[in-house]
């Protein structure tokens, strides 16, 4: 394995890596930084939770220089969270070198950007639409550019984005290196890549299979109908450290939500028609433990790195393998473990087997828990609450009580009350939850798969076609069923882009 010092970093780079803990280069890291530092175009991927962010962010902070005072590297990253987390991961990286990542995203005071882009940083982070609004303002200057990364590469050529990444590169310069890091590579998408990168290199780390091994998948067939008891069962039997649930449907989430704090579960959602400043306080909530269930659409899928999230529900199958391996990549980070279950409907399953064929991993079915299941991890959950209670030592204060209390009632009893009264009884409180269609494998899509080519990417995108990127046939193979609710996918980046 390679050390950080095997690449002749700056020490001051090298002496943040280790004040952030990193002693060896994942594989990625040690596959690509030396390239980059070579000034080559380089397309990298690798699996979920594996250190993209570094392997780029290194050569980045490495390579700027704090003298020039200019912006002299941008990243574009899919989604405003993801923004802010890259800038955040790179400013320590940077942390002994005077340089500065700034993230720029829709949603926050623009007038507050551009008086922190007056300072000079040398790396932007930003999501599209707003680095677009400031290129059109002209409150952002691109000249001295020499390094572009695009982070989740395949969701930013994807046809919600590709235009405004086209018109983003035309204003750097020609003789810049572009970048693309993503963990999922479509072909389709390299091909479009390859139209504004100069003799890119693919370093792809090999694996047989595109998720992490040491995330467990598993699915449940359930009818629609049953599908939240279940949830709330899984939830009950696993007490998840941290999870994440995704819902198909900004509504679905909204929903959803409610529905589990109906039963008394500390759930918040997240999705693209919130103001930001809800976007930011239930993300913060979330990493706190201040709630322990984030529910979500896909703009939590991609990149986020939250330290904690054992679990991740999907409560409606993905559309997409990309969407699959992206979401329960939330889990089972930096060597971590996870689990992932999905939740498939009897008429999804050959939605199911697809993108186990994509994915080249099989799920392992489980049976549906049962109430008496559940009740017993509650229980569970209860009695290693009290048995720490009993270890904790600061007990003396209620000794006399309980001495007191056993006279009057025998000791099976009052342990069993005072288990009765710690425990999370299930909860059948009606929630209501509009139903969702099932989602069906398009037959394009199956076909697709049959001629060894992969699922197509980009179904989900309706509009912003065109653009010399684009590619004829894109958008014609959405399932029908897709269409029905397609003004409710949540389109985060469109609000990026459209209305900041
Ligand atoms: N060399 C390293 N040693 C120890 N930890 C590392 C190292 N590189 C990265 N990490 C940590 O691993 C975690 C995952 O890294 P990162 O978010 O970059 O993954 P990723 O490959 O970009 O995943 P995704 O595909 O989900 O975006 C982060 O918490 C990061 O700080
Ligand atoms: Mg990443």
């Amino acid at each position: 394995m390679a050390t950080f010092y095997d690449f002749g970093l700056h020490h001051l780079v090298a002496r943040a890596l280790s004040d952030m803990g990193f002693e060896e280069a994942t594989p990625i890291q040690a596959e690509t930084i030396p390239t980059v530092l070579q000034g080559q175009d380089l397309i990298g991927q690798a699996q979920t939770g594996t250190g993209k962010t570094a392997a780029f962010g290194i050569p980045l902070v490495e390579r700027v220089d704090s003298e020039k005072e200019q912006i002299q590297a941008v990243v574009l990253t899919p989604t405003r969270e993801l923004a802010v987390q890259v800038a955040e991961e790179l400013n320590k990286i940077a942390q002994h070198k005077k340089v500065t990542a700034l993230p720029i995203y829709g949603g926050q005071d623009i007038q507050r950007q551009i008086r922190a882009l007056k300072k000079r940083p040398e790396i932007i982070v930003a999501t599209p639409g707003r680095f677009m609004d400031h290129m059109n303002r002209k409150t952002i200057r691109l000249h001295g550019v020499e390094m572009v990364v695009l982070d989740e590469a395949d969701e930013m050529l994807n046809m919600g984005f590709v235009d405004d990444i086209k018109a983003i590169l035309q204003e750097m310069p020609e003789e810049r290196q572009t970048l693309l890091f993503s963990a999922t590579m479509p072909r389709p998408i390299q091909e479009i890549a390859r139209n504004f990168m100069k003799n890119p290199v693919t370093i792809s780390i090999k694996a047989k299979e595109l998720t992490v091994p040491n995330i467990q998948q598993q699915y449940m067939e359930v009818p629609e109908k049953q599908k939240f008891d279940v949830l709330c069962r899984l939830l009950d039997i696993h007490s998840p450290e941290l999870a994440i649930i995704f819902g198909r449907t900004k509504r679905r989430v909204d929903e959803l939500a409610e529905a589990l704090n109906k039963r008394g579960y500390g759930a918040e959602g997240i999705h693209g028609d919130l103001n930001q400043a809800k976007r930011d306080s239930v993300l913060r909530k979330f990493k706190e433990g201040t709630i322990e269930v984030l529910v979500a659409t896909d703009v939590a899928a991609r990149g986020l790195d939250i330290s904690g999230v054992t679990h991740v529900y999907n409560f409606d199958i993905p559309q997409d393998s990309e969407s699959y391996v992206h979401r329960i990549g939330r889990t089972g980070r930096a060597g971590k473990t996870g689990l992932a279950i999905t939740l498939v409907t009897p008429r999804e399953t050959d939605h199911l087997r697809y993108i186990e064929k994509a994915t080249n991993r099989k799920m392992e079915r489980k049976p549906v828990p049962t109430l008496a299941e559940a009740i017993e991890g509650q229980q569970r959950l209860t009695v290693d609450k009290l048995m720490e209670t009993t270890g904790s030592g600061e007990l003396s204060m209620y000794k006399s009580l309980a001495e007191q209390l056993l006279d009057e009632v025998d000791s099976v009893t009052l342990v069993a009350a005072a288990l009765k009264l710690l425990t999370k009884e299930p909860d059948t409180t009606p929630v209501r939850l509009t139903e969702e269609a099932p989602l069906r494998v398009g037959k394009r899509k199956m076909m697709d798969q049959s001629r060894g080519r992969g699922p197509r990417t980009g179904a989900k995108r309706s509009g912003g076609g065109g653009g010399g990127f684009s590619r004829a046939g894109h958008g014609k193979g959405r399932p029908a069923q897709h269409n029905r609710n397609r003004r409710d996918w949540d389109r985060d980046r469109d609000r990026d882009r459209n209305r900041d």
